[in-house]
């Protein structure tokens, strides 16, 4: 039987493409910092007559779910417009979950790269970056057109075990050939504020040469997907339940020096530049978040991860343990 990883890419992915393994050290992968001078659509992704029939039950199992957890979060509040943007996955496992956000982002990098000739792709830390390793089994996307942020980062150097550049970079980077000049990491030389200050310039400096777009609605810089997780007090980026950051409207980036999750001193994105994403992945997995996955989805609590929108899209992917409380 075939590996899972070439199970991958025969069944799902047919480009015959590959691209070279990364040998690069971590050391000159390492991104500019932020003074920064930046620089086929796969098959569809369960593809079920080629996956054993357990597999195909559990999909029909989660899409039976799927429609019960869309109505559920539809009827919660009955709005229109922010409800009708938001999608609900749930899947019997992680696995299952992996695989499907990987086809999801490489269908959302397809289109961007063939309507605009970039994708600007934003991460979060913890437990989402495992959930990307069927991501680098996906031949056919064009990584050369990618550009690589984070919605938030620890002030911590790029080495420190803390760092969610060490982390992406360990689980992700070093396994495609992002080019390293697209890759934002923040300056790990400057206090939080100096950073959180740097990582804006950055940003504007990349939505004046069009590499970032910009909401039409809200002027805030519109990334083409970002892929975020929730920890299990529902805080998503660095921005934490009840936290005065959580209403900043005017800043781009900003830091925090006391996060209740260690390490506290952070930079983060703001609400109003998560909301004003083309496309927003929440990828939350196990038991401990099924409360506050209740709590955003079903309005039945404040948590920052229901403050979440996306001008186009935005999917929650769960695992059923995350979903348990729907
Ligand atoms: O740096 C961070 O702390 C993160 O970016 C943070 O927002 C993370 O995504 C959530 O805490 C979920 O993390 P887990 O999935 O590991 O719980």
């Amino acid at each position: 039987m075939a590996s899972s990883s070439s199970f991958l890419r025969s069944i799902l992915f047919s480009s015959p493409t590959n691209f070279p393994s990364r040998s690069d050290s971590l050391s000159s992968f390492f991104p500019k910092n932020l003074t920064c001078s930046p620089p086929s659509t796969p098959s569809p992704l369960l593809s079920v007559s080629s996956i054993g029939s357990r597999s195909i039950r559990r999909v029909g199992d989660s899409r039976r779910k799927l429609s019960e957890a869309r109505s559920m979060a539809t009827t919660a509040s009955q709005t229109g417009k922010e409800e009708n943007k938001k999608r609900v996955e749930i899947f019997d496992t992680e696995e299952n979950l992996a695989i499907d956000l990987a086809k999801y982002t490489a269908d959302l990098s397809d289109k961007f790269c063939k309507e605009r000739g970039a994708f600007t792709v934003v991460v979060s830390g913890g437990s989402l970056i495992k959930s990307l390793r069927k991501l680098v089994e996906v031949d056919s996307i064009d990584w050369s057109r990618w550009h690589f942020f984070w919605v938030d980062e620890r002030v911590v150097p790029k080495h420190h075990e803390d760092s969610n550049y060490k982390l992406a970079y360990d689980n992700f980077l070093s396994k495609v050939p992002i080019p390293p000049g697209n890759v934002y990491a923040i300056n790990d030389s400057l206090s939080a504020e100096a950073a959180a200050d740097d990582y804006e310039t950055c940003l504007k400096h990349l939505v004046k040469t069009n590499v970032l777009r910009v909401s039409n609605s809200t002027g805030f810089p519109k990334f083409d997907l970002m892929l975020l997780g929730m920890g299990p007090d529902g805080h998503v980026a660095s921005l934490f339940p009840g936290h005065g950051l959580c209403s900043e409207s005017k800043k781009w980036v900003t830091s925090i020096t006391d996060s209740p999750k260690p390490p506290s001193e952070r930079i983060t994105f703001t609400f109003p530049v998560i909301n004003s994403s083309a496309h927003v992945a929440l990828v939350v997995c196990g038991s401990g978040k099924a409360e506050p996955v209740q709590m955003a989805l079903n309005k039945t609590g404040s948590v920052p991860a229901g403050s979440v929108s996306a001008e186009e899209e935005l999917v929650w992917f769960l695992d059923k343990p995350a979903s348990s409380k729907l």
